[in-house]
């Protein structure tokens, strides 16, 4: 299995052109949040805004505009219940990230279908936590011509792929990807987390047990669409991203007992300055 050397951050987080606009750096769209799950849509556009991307909408339930709007007032707010605003957001953004604290309600479960249904080619798709857990408990099929970027744990993974976590080895781990969708990329996030792309597995050296704690993860995949809006889809900006979130935690550990989601997301931009620096 072969490491990912943090020499990938230097290469993927670029200097700015002086010329750019927020345009240059990505749409994004996040479907998020819920009745019970509000912190996750906060802690997931935050991270993308955080990390860099030009413009976020967050379509979540409106009784959390609010929040979001105090929490993180560059991020715009749409109702997904609204069938047809969620539809032309998912057209206009360039990257997709679906699941952080959706639930899996029947509402739930049409945002996930619809995802799937309206997002083409040149668009990324990310599937996380709840979106995942909908499409294995109900069996949506993972057909999209967008690029696919699955990030479940390892509980997510054996729901989707039926493998116990004793049996999640990389062999059995491709075959069950293969059969989900054999252009989707997965990153299996655990101790050490590995990211399955096409026919290659790679694993990152970073990480530790301050990072167990509700909405890590959720932090992780606004750190991805973050990443792919600006610098865009390739194996480099995928491990990046998951690069950078682990690193910082690393960080944060040497003097912090727990490492908050928040804290990661505030480094970011300092750190992402940091190697856009080293060429
Ligand atoms: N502040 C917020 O709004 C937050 C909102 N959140 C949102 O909550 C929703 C539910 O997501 P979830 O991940 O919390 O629960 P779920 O899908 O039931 O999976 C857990 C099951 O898998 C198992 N398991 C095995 N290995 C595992 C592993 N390595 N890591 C984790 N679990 C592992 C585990 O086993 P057990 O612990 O029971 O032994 C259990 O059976 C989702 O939308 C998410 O975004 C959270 O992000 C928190 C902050
Ligand atoms: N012991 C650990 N060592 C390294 N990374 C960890 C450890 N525990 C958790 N993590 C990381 O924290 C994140 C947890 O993701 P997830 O369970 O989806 O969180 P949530 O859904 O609560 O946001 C993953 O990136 C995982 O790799
Ligand atoms: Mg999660």
């Amino acid at each position: 299995m072969e490491k990912i050397n943090k020499n990938v951050l230097n290469q993927v987080i670029a200097q700015r052109d002086p010329q750019s606009y927020k345009g240059n750096y990505g749409k994004i769209l996040i479907i998020a949040g819920s009745t019970q799950f509000g912190g996750a849509s906060i802690l997931c556009s935050s991270a993308a805004v955080n990390s860099g991307a030009g413009l976020v909408t967050v379509a979540t339930t409106p009784e959390k505009f609010t929040a979001i709007n105090v929490r993180i007032p560059e991020a715009m707010t749409i109702d997904y219940h609204q069938k047809h605003d969620l539809a032309q957001a998912i057209q206009n953004n360039e990257v997709i990230a679906i699941g952080p604290g959706l639930g899996t309600s029947s509402i739930a479960k049409g945002l996930v279908k619809a995802a799937l249904r309206l997002t083409t080619t040149h668009q990324t798709l990310i599937l996380d936590a709840s979106a995942l857990t909908l499409i294995a408990q109900e069996k949506i099929p993972v057909d999209t011509k967008a690029n696919i970027v699955m990030t479940p744990h390892q509980g997510e993974w054996q729901r989707l792929s039926h493998l116990p976590i004793n049996e999640q080895i990389p062999e059995n781990n491709f075959k069950q990807l293969q059969s989900l969708n054999s252009q989707a990329v997965l990153i299996l996030k655990k101790h050490l987390s590995e990211i399955y792309y096409q026919d290659q597995v790679f694993q990152i050296q970073a990480g530790n047990p301050g990072m167990a704690t509700g909405g890590m993860g959720d932090t992780l995949t606004g750190i991805m669409a973050g990443f792919i809006g600006q610098f865009g889809y390739s194996l480099e900006t995928i491990s990046a991203a998951l690069l950078i979130h682990s690193l910082i935690a690393d960080k944060l550990y040497k003097d912090n007992y727990v490492v908050l989601p928040s804290k990661i997301i505030s480094k970011l931009p300092k750190y992402m300055k940091k190697f856009s620096q080293i060429k």
